[in-house]
């Protein structure tokens, strides 16, 4: 688990981080946005020890990090954008340092290697020096060096950047591994619809402060259903004549619910889902319900789902319509529903 408070990181003549104060939730997936020189890099760099803030105060797992930046280093990996590796060095030596380096006990640094080497599909490459590696195969070998010693917490920084989308979807299915282990994951990336694959929150931050920092449920937990509180849900009409297109679209505006989205790809049951946002409360839900089928709308299914990282990010971050924009996270086409 991570936490900040007040934290103020100045370059030179430029304030990055401006009053930084958060919560990262342990075995959570963090996807940290925000365009290009919004301090990003330096909030990575400052949790992993790495600057040290004019004020404020960092903890990892409990550490304060200012005041004990080698022992946090035992409970934190971290991938810089630009990472070296040591290129006279073999990939199973690189390891074998990292691990040493990261207090691992000698006699079980060799256990640990080969670990890590079969997660990331190194076992082959071992041998190898680093200059005889491909982009992708050494950017596996940096992120097996971050991951050696079993951290609790782990940082990458723009981790997919380069790579071709087979290695994309690799490291996808990695982070989702490491997360099922229990790791608490903060990834920044400007591709965002490739964070929304894994990551359980999103941290905005805009010129040094945080914009936004929030959780992506599928729906809005139980608790927060307070009368006002809205939650994204998928509407399946069954195909009923020519007029149930007009007949829900009248019972919508009847019914005053905001519509996300018209799913244009018909679903596995040959319909075009419509994306709400309905009262997170059951009871008024249910009302909602109850009035649409009154008025003749043939509701055959209604499901939460997750509101794609993009539309989140634009809706809290303000950033809507700016997606090709100098600098900002790049948006996917519309695609299908994406059930929860
Ligand atoms: N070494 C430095 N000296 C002075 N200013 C710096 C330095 N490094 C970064 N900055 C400035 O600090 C701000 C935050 O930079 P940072 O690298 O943290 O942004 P970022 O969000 O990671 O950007 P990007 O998406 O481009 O990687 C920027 O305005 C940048 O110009």
């Amino acid at each position: 688990m991570i936490e900040i408070s007040q934290l103020v990181f100045e370059y030179p003549g430029h304030r990055a981080l401006d009053g930084v104060s958060l919560r990262i939730a342990a075995g959570s997936v963090t996807a940290l946005v925000g365009p290009n020189g919004a301090g990003k890099s330096t909030l990575m760099r400052c949790i992993a020890g790495l600057e040290q803030p004019l004020s404020g105060q960092i903890r990892v797992q409990g550490i304060a990090v200012q005041e004990q930046p080698r022992e946090v280093h035992r409970h934190l990996g971290y991938l810089s954008d630009f990472y070296g590796l040591y290129d006279r060095l073999r990939v199973e030596r690189c390891l074998q340092y990292s691990a040493l380096a990261m207090g691992v006990a000698a006699d079980r640094v060799d256990a640990r290697v080969r670990q890590v080497a079969a997660q990331l599909g190194l076992s082959e490459l071992l041998q190898r020096y680093p200059t005889e590696l491909s982009r992708g195969q050494r950017q596996r070998v940096a992120i097996g060096q971050a991951i050696v010693h079993q951290p609790g917490v782990l940082l990458l920084d723009e981790p997919a950047s380069g790579l071709d989308p087979e290695a994309r979807s690799s490291l996808s299915q990695l982070f989702r591994q490491l997360q099922a282990q229990g790791m608490t994951l903060v990834v920044s990336s400007h591709i965002l619809s490739e964070l929304d694959e894994y990551c359980t929150h999103i941290l905005a931050i805009r010129g040094g402060r945080i914009e936004s920092h929030e959780a992506l449920h599928a729906a809005a937990p139980v608790d927060s259903a307070s009368a006002s509180a809205q939650a994204l849900y998928a509407l399946e009409i069954a195909p009923s004549g020519a007029d149930a297109e007009p007949r829900l679209r009248q019972a919508l505006q009847d019914s005053g619910v905001q519509v996300q989205e018209q799913v244009q790809e018909l679903d596995a049951t040959g319909m075009r889902p419509t994306l709400l946002w309905l009262p997170a409360s059951p009871a008024a839900r249910a009302q909602w319900l109850a009035r649409m089928v009154q008025s003749g709308v043939a509701v055959a299914g209604l499901a939460p789902v997750r509101e794609r990282l993009q539309d989140r990010y634009a809706r809290t971050a303000g950033t809507a319509g700016s997606s090709g924009g100098h600098g900002a996270p790049q948006t996917a086409p519309s695609h299908a529903q994406e059930q929860a």
